[in-house]
């Protein structure tokens, strides 16, 4: 059946800010405490999506979750009512409270891991919520990222919703960061990669120095929920040596679109072996591998090439969406540059100001959830997350309206950031259609 790529993107939350929360992602850490400029990075996100909707490639909103976090708080001990809870909090525990309030939910490639209804034994698109568990401030993300994804794939005749798995460090789940497609048309079955960084149950390799926060346990449960037929599942383990070298996810090195994987030349551990698989299973399979002496493991995590947006047009050519720091990079750059005229599908790069979210780690492909939905399907989708010209115009001016443009962790202690907070995502479930999605609205 015919078929079409739908992004997802997050909308960064009023509370952005830089707490070096993500030991493992280097850009957490080494932009910890620097002042953050909400309104900025709520716009940089804004824009792209805009851009990509204006260019074809249509476009959904997922909005923000409500921050700080007080119920988790609570159940840290801190009481009072909110704003005590908050005061207290502050003054006993900043960094929780840090924690508790950051815009982390922006980065919904780590909402959930998705199957198209091609791939899926019962015929329905299938979405498991990722339980994040490895950091605390993202695995508080899972019940209200089940509750937005709820109000947007609302029709239960095409969509299916799942829960987190466990929230243990066995079945740790990072959602569609560590998942990739693989395939001819979108409508067609494909295979499905999954890639993990360990796995719980066997003293295998694992990287010395950073968390590898994906297991093959939970890989393993996610595809069982979204009941993809397990004769097209991969997994893949990464290899140990780039996590240790701040590669925390699986899309901060490779990145896939129908039948290409762009990927790092040191993504995998048993990178040919994984190739061979694909090759069998997926017709037409291109690895487009950048070798090290190109492009350093280091290089790729601090410009981001690799956690690009590799889009489909209708007559097959590609484009792949970057971030500035790809282009600011004269090797990265020159490198891409001839990609464009070596003998691929990638027909044109575009380049996007994300440095916002991507000071924090998150780049273009951070910030969307990709959902292959046939055209019925989309017709299911709550229409209200839809980015056009209006709902643009009038996003932007809810943020000028609501959001700082300066915050620093000690900004998070003012009682009338929560009321702020409260009032803007009030107002934006009834722009976004979305219900009560929010626990201050319950
Ligand atoms: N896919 C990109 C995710 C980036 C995210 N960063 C953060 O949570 C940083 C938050 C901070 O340090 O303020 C992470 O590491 O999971």
């Amino acid at each position: 059946m015919k078929a079409r790529e739908v992004n997802f993107d997050g909308l960064v939350g009023l509370t952005h800010h830089y707490a070096g929360l993500s030991f493992g992602n280097e850009a957490s850490t080494k932009h910890q405490y620097r002042v953050s400029n909400p309104r900025l990075a709520a716009k940089q996100g804004l824009l792209k999506m805009k851009a990509l909707a204006d260019a074809g490639f249509p476009q959904g909103v997922i909005a923000p979750q409500e921050r700080p976090n007080v119920p988790v708080l609570r159940q840290l001990g801190f009481t009072g009512n909110d704003a005590q809870v908050v005061e207290r909090a502050a003054k006993q525990a900043p960094q929780l409270l840090s924690a508790a309030s950051s815009a982390s939910a922006m980065w919904v490639a780590n909402a959930a891991t998705v199957s198209p209804s091609a791939d899926s034994l019962d015929g329905k698109v299938h979405l498991t919520v990722a339980n994040l568990n490895n950091k605390f401030h993202r695995a508080s993300e899972a019940p209200t990222t089940e509750s937005l994804l709820h109000a947007i794939f609302r029709n239960e005749r095409y969509f299916s919703v799942h829960g987190a798995l466990p929230q243990v460090a066995m079945f740790g789940d990072e959602g569609a960061a560590n998942h990739n497609r693989l395939g001819g048309a979108y409508g067609s079955p494909s295979v499905q990669l999954f890639v993990y960084g360990r796995e719980e149950a066997k003293a295998g390799l694992i990287p010395a120095r950073y968390p590898a926060r994906q297991t093959l346990e939970a890989s393993q449960a996610v595809a069982r929920l979204n009941q993809v037929n397990p004769e097209r599942v991969v997994y893949a383990q990464q290899n140990p040596a780039v996590i240790d070298q701040g590669v925390f996810h699986n899309d901060v090195i490779a990145v896939s679109n129908r039948q290409v994987l762009f990927c790092h030349e040191q993504a995998f551990l048993h990178q040919h072996e994984l190739y061979t698989a694909l090759r069998e299973k997926v017709s037409g399979f291109m690895a487009l591998e950048v070798p090290v002496n190109r492009v350093s493991v280091t290089d790729a995590v601090s410009t981001y090439l690799f956690n690009s947006q590799l889009l489909s047009r209708d007559d097959g050519s590609m484009m792949l969406i970057l971030p500035e720091e790809a282009r600011q990079h004269a090797g990265v750059w020159r490198y891409l540059n001839e990609l464009l005229e070596a003998d691929n599908p990638i027909s044109e790069l575009k380049v996007f100001d994300l440095r916002e979210s991507m000071a924090n780690g998150g780049g273009p492909a951070c910030l969307r959830l990709r959902v292959v939905l046939t055209e019925a399907e989309q017709q299911a989708v709550n229409p209200a997350v839809m980015m056009n010209d209006t709902l643009f115009v009038t996003l932007n001016s809810w943020v000028d309206r609501w959001y700082r443009d300066r915050l620093t962790q000690a900004d998070l202690a003012d009682p009338l950031l929560l009321r702020e907070g409260r009032e803007a995502l009030d107002e934006l479930t009834r722009i976004l259609n979305l219900g009560s999605v929010y626990p201050f609205q319950c």
